[in-house]
């Protein structure tokens, strides 16, 4: 039902007979009731882009057979047809099928596209990109790891080839679900909330149409049914009105040479089917077309600036409003046509539309538009208003006022009928409803597409797109990015009545440049080495979330070096601290394990139970924050909430998070932030701004702590700076932030890389010396480091090592390779040389970290027959995340999301 290459549906029975020789002639109403007669801006201050989206949805639905009306060439469903064509012939036009799941670079399926404004040729390059992202990152996960890396597939060897073939269509198909899925969720986020007007009020509600309904008797309301688009609502549909001034003019200079400066009063449906002919027959492959004056780059794909330089003017662009006298000239063969299409397909009247939806109809030509002057010409030409045809009576009906609710402000008829169509159309989708399932689209592919009314913006998911696909031409507050279906305009007047305004960027984003990446030695420790030259950029990101100093992470190294010698400039404190981690990995892993039949080996989840609580345990102990059992149980968090809690500072002001997250991340940090700051300050006697002594402190602090947690804070409050109390708070804050994430990854990674060994460390491990292992824990940190690299910003122009590099060039460090190039280093002798940037060292310090590292590594390789558990459970889910170079390896969190830390792996060893 509703396949591409079928008629249209009719929803209304024509009854009222509206033979064509009554009728007005077509060119007679537009040039009385449609022709524009001045621009007027859209009452609700919607975008040019509004409607560029708005063309891609009804070229997703309609695509009228110029050879048989009656035919709908495209499906009836939201499927993003123009990207990805109507039959296997168009798909392979643009697939690359060489095992990746891949479109051709920039490129779709609908040349209709090509004669609309350039903008909408550019979402649908987007949706392309879109594409090739998801299919790359599905690929990446590889849920299932049935798949292979299609370089190890020769396309010469049959069976090779067929793989490859197989491959390629498992993951463009998975590809192509997961982006529909997306494209449903812009139209029900951005583009509903415009059509409703909810983002004037800073509502993040929306239409959920797919899911179950049960209703009174129990029985299931219908989904998944199917859905055939009807001609009334391919009428309805038609919002030529809106077109901006600008759009307007690029539509006349497109016309003027498709028609050969003919006069658009003289082109006839001929002209126009003729052109469109031509069109097509001197169409080369879509690898090779081009819109809006583009050329394709060597790659075949388009320059990110041109494609942002649209998108970015169609948001400046105020849209038109809709109603009579409103439709640009130019446009007036496609209404001409429209309107003899429309009686081709015998609809029926606007009463009887109007009766069918359940509106009362109008009795008089002043009541469907109460401008005199429309009404009086309607009346004319159509005599009585039972005679007033759909086509006509849509586009000249008196638009809605710009009220509360209406944020479209069509025709009256169009507001009612437009959502029941949009709600038929997406609930009548098997691939929306029933076959909407993680195992369908994977696990992480059904996340990432969902609509998040969580997300910044009230929830926009076109902001997730735009810094999707370009990501150096959009930045992640603007109101271009969240906001582009709004003008800026409009959109300053209603964040200033939400008191929003300080949260969003109005200005247009300037292009940031890409990140430089470096991986030789020498300019990365000369560069490294001149922190004039080149400043870190984790002040400024610190600085939103993290009130007054002592974050000294972000300070300078004298900062650091007072609270590296209060953690590790004692050996004995060291010593203590080692024993700590020592006694309680053992007591984790003992806690969580289970026990196989028998009775002889025992199982345990070492990273869940043991590796990212181990660190979290000892850092809650020193800040004095209590850990409770269970989220409801008494104390201040559960260790995998204070995990999180501290993991998303982390990932705030040291990685390059996501962009489209930035701001929901920092909004949940500032929500956290009050109690976790309360826990610390109370616990340093600082609550309600009570001014307290060195020694109050200490006589307040940690009445219940192990001694050599004092000790640290003791060593601490030795220093001159730490008179201020606060910022010892945000000291505590640090080493919290900091030890929990590196620690726990790193003895993370440093087990996963040693369990294949585990029978050669065991008696290492088993020595009762932790030092003897002391060379694992620098090759560990060489090989599988926490993270692979860091950013910088080159503050002036200037040369190093041979490369030249100007003022605010982005450089991406990358420690791992340059450490991989190092000659030398083993287990017999280890990397003690090796490159570092931030990280454990610099933050904790070296003998600190070393040997708390060693220290879980005894606990954990002196057991016996220590090996992974079976199959997945025995490995890490994780990946190479090509966007996120500074993270060795990303995983997928709880809620299927790509994130920085793992979740999950399990060994097993004797009991
Ligand atoms: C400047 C922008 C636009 C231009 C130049 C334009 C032009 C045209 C043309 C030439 C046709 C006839 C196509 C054919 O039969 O091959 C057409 C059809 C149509 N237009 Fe537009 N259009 C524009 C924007 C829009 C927008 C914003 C909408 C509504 C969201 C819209 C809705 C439609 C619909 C529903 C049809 C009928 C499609 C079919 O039945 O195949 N158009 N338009």
């Amino acid at each position: 039902m509703g396949k591409a290459g079928t008629p249209y549906s009719r929803s209304v029975q024509q009854t009222h007979a509206l033979p064509k020789n009554k009728l007005p002639d077509p060119g007679l109403i537009f040039d009385t009731l449609l022709k524009r007669e001045g621009f007027k801006e859209h009452p609700g201050g919607l975008s040019s882009l509004m409607f560029a989206f708005a063309a891609l949805v009804i070229h997703s639905v309609f695509r009228t057979s110029h050879r048989d009306p009656n035919i709908n060439e495209t499906s009836s469903y939201v499927d993003l047809g123009p990207l990805y064509g109507n039959s296997v012939e168009d798909q392979n036009r643009i697939r690359v099928r060489d095992g990746y799941g891949t479109l051709h670079p920039d490129v779709f399926s609908e040349d209709r596209l090509l004669l609309l404004p350039p903008a909408v040729c550019t979402l649908l390059v987007l949706f392309n990109r879109n594409h090739n992202y998801i299919a790359a990152k599905l690929l990446e996960i590889n849920e299932r790891g049935n798949w292979v890396d299609p370089k190890t597939l020769s396309p010469d060897v049959p069976a090779s080839k067929a793989k490859l073939i197989a491959q390629d269509e498992e993951i463009f198909q998975t590809a192509r679900l997961v982006n529909c899925g997306w494209f449903g969720s812009v139209v029900f986020s951005d583009y509903f909330s415009c059509i409703l007007g909810l983002v004037r009020e800073g509502s993040n509600w929306s239409l959920s149409p797919f899911e179950e309904i049960r209703l009174d008797d129990h029985t299931l309301f219908e989904r998944g049914k199917g859905n055939v688009c009807s001609v009334e609502f391919n009428c309805l549909y038609r919002w030529h009105a809106t077109t901006s001034r600008e759009d307007e003019k690029y539509t006349e200079g497109v016309f003027n040479h498709l028609f050969d400066g003919k006069p658009v009063a003289e082109v006839n449906a001929n002209d126009f089917k003729m052109a469109a002919y031509k069109v097509q027959q001197t169409q080369k492959e879509p690898t090779s077309w081009t819109f809006g004056g583009l050329k394709r780059q060597e790659d075949g794909s388009f320059s990110d600036a041109e494609l942002a330089n649209f998108l970015h003017n169609a948001t400046e662009h105020p849209a038109g409003a809709f109603g009579a006298r409103h439709t640009p000239p130019v446009m007036r063969l496609n209404e001409i046509m429209g309107i003899e299409l429309n009686r081709k397909w015998g609809v029926c009247s606007l009463n009887e539309f109007r009766k069918y939806l359940g509106l009362k109809t109008y009795s008089s030509f002043l009541e469907w538009n109460s401008n005199p002057e429309i009404a009086r010409a309607a009346e004319l030409l159509y005599g009585d208003i039972e005679n007033l045809e759909l086509y006509t009576g849509l586009q000249a009906e008196e638009a809605k006022p710009f009220v509360d609710g209406a944020g479209l402000c069509p025709g009256y008829t169009v507001s009612r009928a437009i959502l029941s169509d949009a709600i038929a159309l997406t609930r009548g989708d098997r691939f929306f409803t029933h076959d909407f399932t993680p195992y369908n689209l994977t696990a992480w592919g059904f996340q990432d597409c969902q609509r998040d009314p969580n997300a910044f913006g009230f929830g926009s998911t076109l902001g997730r797109l735009f810094l999707r696909t370009l990501p150096h031409h959009y930045t992640e507050n603007s109101v271009y990015t969240f906001f582009p279906l709004m003008t800026p305009g409009s959109m300053k007047v209603h964040l200033k009545k939400l008191n929003l305004l300080n949260e969003y960027d109005l200005s247009r984003p300037k292009e940031q440049s890409e990140a430089i990446v470096i991986k030789d030695q020498d300019t990365i420790l000369a560069t490294l080495k001149d922190t004039t030259a080149f400043s870190t950029p984790y002040s400024a990101k610190a600085a939103r979330i993290i009130e007054g100093k002592g974050f000294y992470p972000t300070g300078n190294s004298n900062d650091q070096k007072i609270v590296t010698d209060a953690l590790s400039g004692s050996p004995e404190l060291v010593r203590k601290i080692g024993d700590y981690f020592y006694s309680t990995t053992n007591k984790l892993l003992a806690n969580g394990s289970f026990t196989l039949v028998g009775g002889k080996t025992n199982g345990v989840d070492v990273v869940r139970r043991v590796l990212r609580v181990a660190p979290v345990t000892w850092l809650a102990n020193l800040a004095g924050i209590s850990l409770k059992s269970t989220p409801d149980g008494e104390g201040d968090y559960t260790p995998d909430e204070l995990f999180d809690v501290l993991s998303d500072i982390y990932s705030f002001v040291f990685l390059n998070i996501e962009p489209a997250k930035v701001m929901v991340t920092q909004a949940r940090i500032k929500k956290n932030m009050p109690k976790l700051m309360d826990r610390i300050t109370d616990n340093l006697g600082l609550a309600n701004g009570t001014k307290v002594t060195v020694n109050g402190i200490m006589s307040t602090l940690f009445k219940h702590k192990k001694p050599e947690h004092h000790e640290v804070i003791h060593r601490l409050t030795e220093n001159a700076f730490y008179k201020d109390r606060y910022a010892l708070a945000n000291t505590i804050l640090a080493i919290l932030v900091v030890g929990n994430a590196e620690l726990s990854l790193a003895a993370t990674n440093a087990v996963d890389l040693y369990l294949d060994q585990a029978k050669d460390l065991q008696p290492l491990a088993a020595t009762n010396d932790a030092s003897k292992l002391l060379n694992h824990v620098y090759e560990a940190l060489r090989l599988a480091p926490p993270f692979a690299g860091v950013y910088r910003e080159a503050t002036t122009d200037q040369t190093v090592a041979g490369r030249s590099f100007q003022k605010g060039d982005r450089l991406f460090l990358d420690i791992f390779a340059a450490n991989q190039q190092k000659t030398g280093p083993s287990i017999s002798k280890p990397a003690q040389d090796l490159l570092r940037a931030e990280g454990a060292f610099e933050y904790l310090g070296e003998p600190l970290t070393v040997e708390i590292m060693s220290q879980i590594l005894r606990a954990v390789f002196e057991k016996k027959d220590l090996a992974r558990a079976p199959g997945d459970s025995g490995r890490i889910q994780r990946f190479q995340d090509a966007s996120r170079p500074e993270c060795h390896y990303a995983y997928l969190n709880h809620g299927h999301s790509i994130a920085e830390w793992p979740t999950s792996l399990t060994i097993m060893h004797s009991t």
